[in-house]
């Protein structure tokens, strides 16, 4: 686990950072408050902080207060180190943020328990944001997360003049895969597909389960011809081969409407929702296992 050690005074960083680093921990350092701040709103900053409250510029309090304002995706669990251990200063630490607090010297084996304290809050915390957030069948985004996602993206459209593009696929027929096969041969076919689906799309896409058989996916800076591409890469990698599982091998495919948002069209996140699904239904209509583009 990574943890940060903010701490102006050399001797007494660097003797954390060996304590630390004998516990198995992976140590990154700075000696300001602005640069904990900096780091710590990074996405891949460490999940823990130990923040000394005296530091020139901004000091530990400012730290806590701002990051707790600023780091909303994610918990940091802060923990202030001072030699100011009254009453009084651990109540102001903890009014700004911190979650503990470790008096300067610090006993070694109180800092250890403190910190693996501090690790077991952390790991609980990232279990349930993920847990939140997931659908527990397939692992992807569940309703919930995916729609936040394509919000924040018609955010940015917004502001970076970005198209964003939609892609509502719905597996074809797949009641009868249950009736036939089995409600568990029906799982094993959602898992596939969406492992499938999941393997044709850029790092930067967001696949969720939008509802049972549905598949929500939020494409940010791709017009409609760059998502109908990646549509049709979708529809391929689904039905090109029946899927394997142990109740038999299950043809299975997807029928896929497409919407695009661009620049200064101010589209709501129903809205373009609305005109996939829209799309999806012609993709239905017209006999499944297609692609239709909504206004076509
Ligand atoms: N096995 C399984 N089935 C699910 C799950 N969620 C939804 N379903 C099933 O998905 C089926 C969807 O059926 P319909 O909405 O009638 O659609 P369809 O049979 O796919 O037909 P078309 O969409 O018109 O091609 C229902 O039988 C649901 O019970 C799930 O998590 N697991």
């Amino acid at each position: 686990m990574k943890v940060l050690i903010a701490d102006d005074d050399r001797l007494s960083l660097l003797y954390l950072q060996d304590t630390l680093e004998d516990w198995g921990y992976e140590v990154e350092t700075v000696a300001d408050g602005q640069s904990a701040c900096d780091r710590l709103q990074e996405p891949d900053a460490p999940m823990l902080a130990i923040i000394d409250w005296m530091m020139p510029g901004m000091d530990g309090i400012d730290v806590c207060r701002l990051i707790r304002s600023r780091v909303k995706d994610r918990y940091v669990y802060l923990i202030m180190l001072t030699s100011r251990s009254e009453t009084e200063f651990v109540v102001e630490a903890m009014n700004a943020g911190a979650d503990d607090f470790i008096g300067k010297p610090f006993n070694v084996e109180e800092l250890q328990v403190r910190i693996r304290a501090g690790r077991r809050i952390s790991e609980l915390e990232q279990q349930l944001r993920l847990k939140a957030s997931h659908d527990a069948l397939t692992g992807i985004y569940n309703r919930g997360a995916v729609i936040d996602i394509l919000e924040k993206e018609l955010v940015r459209l917004g502001r970076e003049h970005q198209p964003v593009a939609v892609i509502f696929g719905d597996l074809d027929h797949f009641k009868r895969t249950n009736d036939v096969y089995g409600h568990l041969a029906g799982d094993a076919v959602l898992r596939e597909v969406t492992r499938r689906v999941g393997g044709v799309l850029r790092p930067y896409d967001s696949l969720g389960r939008y509802g049972g058989e549905e598949l929500l996916i939020v494409l940010p800076a791709c017009d409609a011809a760059g998502a109908m591409e990646v549509a049709e890469r979708v529809r391929s990698a689904v039905a090109a081969q029946p899927v394997q599982t142990g109740f038999g091998a299950i043809p299975s495919s997807l029928s896929i409407g497409v919407a695009a948002a661009g620049p200064g069209q101010g589209m709501s996140c129903s809205g373009l929702l609305q005109l996939a699904d829209a799309a999806l239904y012609r993709a239905k209509a017209g006999g499944r296992n297609r692609i239709e583009l909504a206004g076509e």
